[in-house]
């Protein structure tokens, strides 16, 4: 398993953040509440944000962060709105009207197909939904329940899910269809399939270099997560089970709300507790909402009258949300290569290394053969001359240390001499003086 970690250089970045509206349906019916006017989405007049058409939603806000997880970074898309609001339709989508995973999905497959390098590119993919608060594997026929680890190298990451290695995105779409089969989804009085659970798709895509004696590679991961919709018990007009698993949804979206709210404040007023750890969901969107990761949000509003309130409440968020910052980096790592890479490695540099000496040792023979062609003679004499020099340069060299060591050493001697001249002169003075002190008396 290579081990992949980012590069020091970050770059921070904002969460960006699209609105899509649905049309009207026909249970609906009634006034259409949502008008657009100069890409500012206008609720009834009273609440203003930016809008994009959903046809131009992929194109405008996704296409160009999509391609950047084949070149090592990480990116999270999410839809968030209440239910029935088209979370899934965007996400998913229908045949005639693909959705974002399958035009992501595109991308991908499209970039890797067009790449002008010779490196080797793995996709992989795997499928998860967060079902009252319990993860199970959709790409799994019986899926058991699953657990989340926080790795220091791969953050959150979750043991025993299936991750399988995909060559086209065709195969991706079946995977997706096959794990959407899977889905907890239930009728309500707002929707007829509605989702039950939270939906992660990850796509992983590692590039390595082509390259021999290279072991550099990079990955990047893209994340696509389909909310379950936030909803009133009284709307959706539901009890038992259903009533629980709303009541979990809406803890779990809470729960994300508490931490759009907190990093939305973190931007404006500094350090803010941010509750990741009060939800699974939570916890599998950390690295989207604050870590390592280019993140889109796309909120989903119904025009519907009747849907007035939800659709102010995901402005709201919205518009919180397209404050949280985030930090990228390119995933750039090492293979830690295994030991038999290295004795591969080795056996080949030894088999050059005695191909070399060969070649040497031919070279030698060759000049040894021919010593009266007149190139070898040059070389030769060139190689005489220099190696007379070389040793005359030793002798002089040898001859300059002496002549060094025994001024050194007449240095000494001279010292000696001079100390004990002092001595002699010191001790005359003193007799000097004694003489003179007799005379005296
Ligand atoms: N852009 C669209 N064009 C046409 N129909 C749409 C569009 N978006 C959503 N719908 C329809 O609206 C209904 C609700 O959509 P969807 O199931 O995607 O909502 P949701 O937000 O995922 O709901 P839940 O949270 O309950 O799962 C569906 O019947 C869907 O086909």
């Amino acid at each position: 398993m290579p081990s992949i970690r980012a590069p020091a250089a970050r770059k921070a970045t904002t969460l960006s953040v699209a609105v899509k509206c649905r049309p009207l349906t026909d249970r609906e019916g009634g006034r259409d509440i949502v008008r657009v006017n100069n890409d500012k989405v206008i609720v009834e007049l009273i609440f203003l944000l930016f809008y994009m058409k959903s046809i131009g939603v992929y194109e405008r806000s996704i296409q160009s962060t999509i391609a950047g997880v084949i070149q090592g970074l990480n990116a999270t898309v999410f839809a968030y709105g209440s239910t029935g609001s088209g979370k899934t339709y965007t996400m998913v989508g229908t045949k005639d009207d693909p959705g974002l995973m399958v035009l992501s999905l595109n991308t991908i497959f499209n970039r890797i197909k067009n790449d002008k390098s010779s490196d080797v590119f793995q996709v992989t993919c795997s499928y998860l939904e967060v079902y009252n608060e319990v993860i199970y594997d959709l790409l799994e026929k019986s899926s058991g329940h699953l657990e989340l680890r926080e790795d220091p190298e791969q953050g959150i990451v979750v043991p025993g899910l299936r991750c399988i290695k995909v060559n086209s995105a065709d195969k991706i779409l079946e995977l997706l269809n096959l794990g959407n089969s899977r889905r907890k989804t239930e009728s309500t009085e707002v929707n007829e399939t509605s989702s039950r659970s939270h939906a992660v798709l990850e796509i992983s895509v590692t590039r390595k270099q082509r390259d021999k004696y290279s072991n550099q590679v990079i990955r990047g991961k893209l994340a696509l997560v389909d909310l379950a919709g936030s909803e009133r018990a009284c709307e959706t007009n539901s009890g038992g089970q259903k009533l629980r698993d709303g009541a979990n949804i809406n803890r779990s979206l809470l729960a994300l709300a508490n931490c759009i709210n907190a990093l939305g404040k973190q931007q404006k007023k500094g350090l803010a507790y941010v509750p990741y750890r009060n939800s699974k969901l939570t916890r599998i969107l950390k690295d989207g909402l604050s870590g390592n990761s280019q993140t889109i949000m796309i909120a989903t509003i119904s025009p519907a009258v009747s849907q007035y309130h939800h659709t102010v409440n995901t402005l709201k968020y919205a518009d919180r949300a397209k404050e949280i910052k985030t930090h990228i980096q390119k995933n750039i790592g090492t293979i830690n290569t295994h030991v038999s890479d290295y004795q591969r490695m080795i056996d080949s540099l030894q088999i050059e290394v005695s191909q070399l000496r060969k070649e040497l040792a031919d070279k030698e023979t060759q000049l040894i053969a021919k010593p009266t062609e007149k190139a070898s003679d040059d070389e030769l004499s060139w190689l005489d001359t220099l190696s007379h020099e070389t040793s005359e340069n030793v002798q002089e060299r040898i001859n300059l240390q002496k002549a060094l060591f025994e001024i050194e050493e007449m240095n000494i001697s001279n010292h000696n001499e001079l100390q004990n001249l002092d001595d002699a002169i010191a001790k005359q003075q003193v007799k000097y003086h004694c003489v003179l002190n007799l005379i005296k008396i």
